[in-house]
């Protein structure tokens, strides 16, 4: 039967011809139709904050880099104001770059501000029914995961794990006594470790065991599939998640990735079961999960996901950070000094040092607060998104709004901060809480209250993230950070490779953010030239005394 178009006096041929054409307009005409919604989505909301113009359909994704957005949104504060609005796609975004919003948004109205935004490929494809607590929507779901969390990082369980912390560190010194040139394996297997040890009390005994190599493998992949550009932007052009496996190559990662995931967080949770079956208790989280799981409200899936990904979320986040440490001071060489002289003076070269000398170590402590601030690992911040449309400084943000507090421009804002560029971390001493130039936070008298109440609630650092979804594990990262940057100087010197004593010439590392670091969601150094050399033979011997004398508490976990 010719096709009804043109008349009968129209030959076969030209039918033939007309009917794959007016298949085409009409495919044309249903992609058209299907793509408005998205052009006129991708327009920036009215009274929306100050941000560069966005394209149809795509928005502003043409001029955010696939990693390290975040330095980019730095130097766009001098042209557009600490508040940005951009749209990625149809989505609005917000990005706030200096505490002060920070604080009155996701903090002060963080009832509003505290969701995440949808994450096809983290929530749908990899962690289902909402067992990701990082991903996981605010809603009843992540309640139940984040007060069954919470359980691991009260008062006395923190103070149950730093044994564990200590011992750890013990270890990473005499494994870099050993093996200097593996320093970077050795402080990654030393995170995860002790979330082993303190959530399964199971054993991470070198970055090869094979608990220790399946979290790293498994984490790089699903970091790297959530990367811009390494899948479609389902979220944002969601009919694109009905794209058949067979042409998405992505969604075959996705498959493996949760396999694999799955496949560890079990059999980690298995290996505590079977040991709670022998009778053999280590005091370890996931016994007083498996417990109280009732109680919890949690099922098997997600218990065994939230011991899984305290794992993921304490592991590169603390290592990354002690990473840079190890780097930082290497451009500042007189840090080393002044922080050995802090350890020295409480521990002589008798003894490293321990938790117990944490709150006598006031360089150290600087140390840490100034590795956050020049390095903070989450430096663009972990989405939050807006429940209900709020309005802020004249402006109006629509509900559904993604806000990323930009810690990277809070910790480098040249108003607050002297050298934001240089670590050193002498700008956190003489009661300086903030590490900000003289007198920038002092609670005036003469100050308005709303002003003084903001300054009274500024937190030291950003790089936990703010309001109700910040980082659980702080306290429990705080104690990490602290007990292996005094032992670490304690035990070593750190010095440019191949450098003289006065650490003139050799290869120098790079420490630029920009092309020192790693792409990727963290913010980590890659791998740098170091040499590590022990402070003396006394400090040698007792680096091995102490690891020896630990041989006992290593054996009680399982390996
Ligand atoms: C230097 C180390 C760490 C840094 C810088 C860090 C930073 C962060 C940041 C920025 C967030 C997102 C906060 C927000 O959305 O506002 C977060 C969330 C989280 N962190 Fe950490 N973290 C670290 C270590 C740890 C450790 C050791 C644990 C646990 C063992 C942990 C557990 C979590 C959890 C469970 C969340 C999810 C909170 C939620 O969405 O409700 N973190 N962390």
């Amino acid at each position: 039967m010719p096709f009804p178009l043109g008349g009968n006096q129209m030959s076969w041929t030209t039918n033939l011809w007309i009917l794959p054409v007016s298949l085409l307009v009409a495919a044309v005409a249903a992609l058209i139709a299907a793509l408005v919604p998205y052009v006129w989505a991708s327009r920036r909301p009215k009274s929306f904050p100050p941000g560069p113009k966005p394209l149809p359909i795509i928005g502003n994704l043409n001029l955010i880099p696939p990693s390290k957005a975040f330095t980019l949104f730095h130097e766009w504060t001098k042209q557009y104001g600490p508040i940005i609005g951009l749209k990625f796609g149809p989505a609005n975004v917000v990005v706030l770059n200096h505490w002060k919003d920070v604080q009155e948004l996701l903090e002060k109205r963080g009832h509003i501000y505290s969701s995440r935004p949808a994450n096809y490929i983290a929530n749908e494809l990899i962690c289902k029914n909402e067992t990701h607590i990082l991903f996981a929507p605010y809603g009843d779901g992540w309640k139940v995961l984040r007060r069954a969390a919470q359980g691991l990082f009260t008062p006395a369980s923190l103070a149950s794990v730093l044994p564990i912390q200590e011992a750890e560190a013990t270890q990473t010194l005499y494994d870099i006594l050993r093996e200097p040139a593996r320093y970077y394996e050795h402080i990654q297997r030393y995170t995860t470790a002790v979330i082993l040890a303190s959530v399964f009390g199971q054993r991470g005994e070198d970055f090869n065991s094979p608990n220790v190599q399946a979290l790293y493998d498994v984490q790089n992949r699903f970091t790297a599939l959530l990367e811009p550009g390494a899948a479609p932007p389902v979220d944002g052009i969601t009919f694109l998640q009905h794209i058949p496996e067979s042409l998405a190559p992505w969604k075959r990662r996705a498959k493996e990735i949760r396999r694999d995931q799955r496949a560890l967080y079990f059999r980690l949770l298995n290996g505590t079961k079977e040991r709670m079956q022998r009778g053999v208790r280590t005091g370890c989280f996931m016994e007083k999960l498996l417990d109280d799981q009732a109680k919890n409200g949690l099922d098997e899936e997600h218990t065994t996901y939230l011991g899984g990904i305290l794992m993921e979320a304490g592991s590169d986040t603390t290592s990354s950070t002690l990473l840079s440490f190890l780097l930082a001071l290497l451009q500042n060489p007189l840090a080393l000094r002044r922080a050995q002289e802090d350890v020295d003076r409480v521990c002589g070269v008798e003894r490293s040092p321990t938790m117990n000398d944490l709150d006598d170590l006031p360089y150290i402590e600087a140390c840490m607060h100034e590795i956050l601030r020049w390095r903070p690992v989450a430096a663009g911040g972990i989405p939050h998104m807006l429940t209900q449309t709020d309005t802020y400084k004249g402006y109006i943000f629509p509900a559904g709004t993604i806000f990323f507090a930009n810690t990277w421009a809070i910790h480098h804002d040249e108003d607050e901060y002297d050298e934001p560029a240089a670590f050193n971390p002498d700008r956190w001493l003489g009661g300086n809480k903030f590490g900000t130039k003289e007198n920038i936070s002092t609670v005036l008298p003469n100050e308005g209250k709303q002003q003084q109440q903001l300054l009274q609630q500024r937190k030291t650092s950003y790089g936990w993230g703010a309001g109700r979804r910040i980082c659980s594990g702080q306290k429990m990262a705080e104690a990490s950070l602290k007990i292996n940057i005094a032992k670490m100087v304690w035990a070593f010197d750190f010095a440019i490779e191949g450098a003289d004593a006065d650490a003139r010439g050799g290869r120098r590392p790079d420490v630029s953010v920009e092309t020192g670091y790693q792409g990727g969601f963290l913010v980590c150094p890659k791998k740098f030239p170091v040499r590590i050399r022990p402070r003396s033979d006394k400090h040698a011997a007792v680096v091995r005394r102490e690891w020896e004398g630990l041989r006992g508490f290593y054996e009680s976990l399982a390996a």
